[in-house]
This record gives C-alpha cells, sequence and structure tokens, in this order.
C-alpha cells in the first residue's frame, strides 16, 4: 500500500532547478532506498518531504500522504505532520539530538505534545521505545544525557525519538555514515526490523550501495536531480538498467577480498 507518493517534485534554489521532476511511492512496511552520488539531490528530496527545504527553494509537483499535498500545506500544518506523521533521522546523531536534555525528556516532549499523553503514559511510552531500539536498561536511560551513549546508542536513541510519535513515514537520512563500521550494520538491522514491526514507509537515504543492498526492498538511483531507475533491489544490484547505476556498482568495494 502506497503511504507518501511524490509525483513530479521539482526545486528550484537560487535559478538553479536542483530536482528536475522525480516520481517515487512509500510502501508500508517497504525500505525504499535512494542512491546517487554526492549532489544528486537525495538530501534536498527529503527535506523537500518534511517541509525543511533551504529558504528561498521553490518546490513544484506534489507529496501526498493521506490524501493531503504536504507541499500545499501551510508552515504550521506542516510542522504539526513533521514529528508525527512523518519522522526523520539524521546522519549525526550528535547533532539531533540536545545535548542538554535527557534522553527521557526529549523522548516525552514530542508524545505529550503530540499525542497528547500525560507524564507517566510518555514515560512508559518512552521506555518501551528504548527498548525496541535495543538501547540496555530502558528506565535508566531515560534519566541520562546524550553524552551518556556512544555514537551507535545515540543514533538508536535518536530512532526512538523519531518514533516517539508513532509516523507512518521514516525518513532516514545517511543514518549509518558518522558510525563506526561495526555498528553500521546493527542500526540497518534496526531499521530493517521496525519497518517490518511498525509498517513503517522508510525512505533510507544514502550515497552508499553497498548499505543499501543489505536492507532496501526498492532502490532508487538519482543522478543530476533526476530518477535514473528504480527497481527491485535484487535487479537494480543485479541487473541495472542504467550504465551510471552500473558505474556506481562497478564503483564499490569487492566484499568478497578482506
Ligand atoms: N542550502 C543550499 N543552497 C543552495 N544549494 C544547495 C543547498 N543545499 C544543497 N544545494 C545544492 O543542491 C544540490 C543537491 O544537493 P543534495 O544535498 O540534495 O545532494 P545529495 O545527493 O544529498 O548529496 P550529499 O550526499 O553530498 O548530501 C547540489 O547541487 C547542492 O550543491
Amino acid at each position: 500500500m502506497t503511504i507518501l507518493a511524490i509525483e513530479e517534485l521539482t526545486v528550484e534554489l537560487g535559478g538553479r532547478r536542483l530536482i528536475r521532476g522525480i516520481d517515487l511511492a512509500l510502501e508500508a512496511g517497504k525500505v525504499h532506498g535512494l542512491a546517487g552520488e554526492s549532489g544528486s539531490g537525495k538530501t534536498m528530496t527529503g527535506l523537500a518531504v518534511l517541509g525543511l527545504l533551504p529558504h528561498g527553494a521553490r518546490p513544484g509537483g506534489t507529496i501526498s500522504l493521506g490524501g493531503t499535498d504536504l507541499l500545499a500545506l501551510a508552515p504550521k500544518e506542516m510542522n504539526k505532520r513533521r514529528g508525527s506523521e512523518i519522522g526523520m533521522v539524521f546522519q549525526d546523531p550528535s547533532t539531533s539530538l540536545h545535548p542538554m536534555l535527557s534522553v527521557g525528556r526529549q523522548l516525552t516532549d514530542p508524545m505529550r505534545h503530540h499525542l497528547k499523553l500525560d507524564r507517566r503514559q510518555a514515560r512508559e511510552r518512552a521506555a518501551e521505545l528504548l527498548g525496541k531500539v535495543r538501547i540496555p536498561d530502558p528506565e535508566g536511560a531515560l534519566g541520562r544525557y546524550p553524552h551518556h551513549f556512544s555514537g551507535g546508542m545515540r543514533q538508536r536513541i535518536a530512532i526512538a525519538i523519531a518514533l516517539a510519535c508513532d509516523p507512518q513515514v521514516l525518513i532516514a537520512d545517511e543514518p549509518t555514515t558518522a558510525l563506526d563500521v561495526t555498528v553500521q550494520a546493527g542500526i540497518l538491522r534496526l531499521l530493517r526490523g521496525l519497518c517490518d514491526d511498525l509498517g513503517l514507509a522508510v525512505l533510507l537515504i544514502t550515497h552508499d550501495l553497498g548499505v543499501m543492498s543489505s536492507v532496501a526492498d526498492v532502490i532508487s538511483v538519482m543522478r543530476d536531480g533526476r530518477l535514473v531507475e528504480t527497481g527491485p533491489r535484487a535487479q537494480v544490484m543485479r541487473e541495472p538498467a542504467d550504465p551510471y547505476t552500473r558505474a556506481l556498482l562497478d564503483a564499490l568495494p569487492d566484499r568478497s577480498t578482506p
């Protein structure tokens, strides 16, 4: 089932057309990978969905969620949906988490605001979510601060915050790029599991087709603000239709050699 449909999306900024008409459909319970080299427009696409485009950017086309065109919403309306219906996880958990607020506070504030939970209900849900993202001692973690956790654990907490209000859509922009290789796989497995368990529609943005190959159901490849290819993971990885995708795949390190 399509949860979020991007149709003919364009973004213009400073007289440049950064996104040149792309179509993407995010499905419930599916990870849709968006790949492409630096500057191809992946982040801009995610920001358009979140209503967080840079000042002066002019979007065109439609982004439909539950029958509403997000691009037509007033900023106040968009703010309500961001964080409630659409969650987001970015590259660096140390910048997306507030260093001075406890983990519990960062989880419960959006729940109290968007879901109207009382303090006790919010704490219960917060501990439950920390358990879901495999933070040890979830109750104790509520009273701790981001600096008490490792980078990988901080990203798990950022994911829990993104899911605090039970969104239908999760935009994850390079969620493993800032992390040590050894913890990357754990975060990807977690995202995959959450997508399956919660029926989330996930947009996983990464320049790394290797990362994509381990979790995505569908892969789209961007170049110069356009989509060059979209297809099931196995098909795109094994028989890419576009020469640009093939070049990206050829550039992957050979994982079979030590
Ligand atoms: N704030 C901004 N103002 C003007 N142009 C921008 C801004 N942010 C990005 N761009 C331009 O928009 C285009 C698309 O950038 P975008 O960040 O979406 O690419 P990307 O594929 O996500 O790359 P990366 O992997 O490096 O993040 C690039 O040409 C970039 O230079």
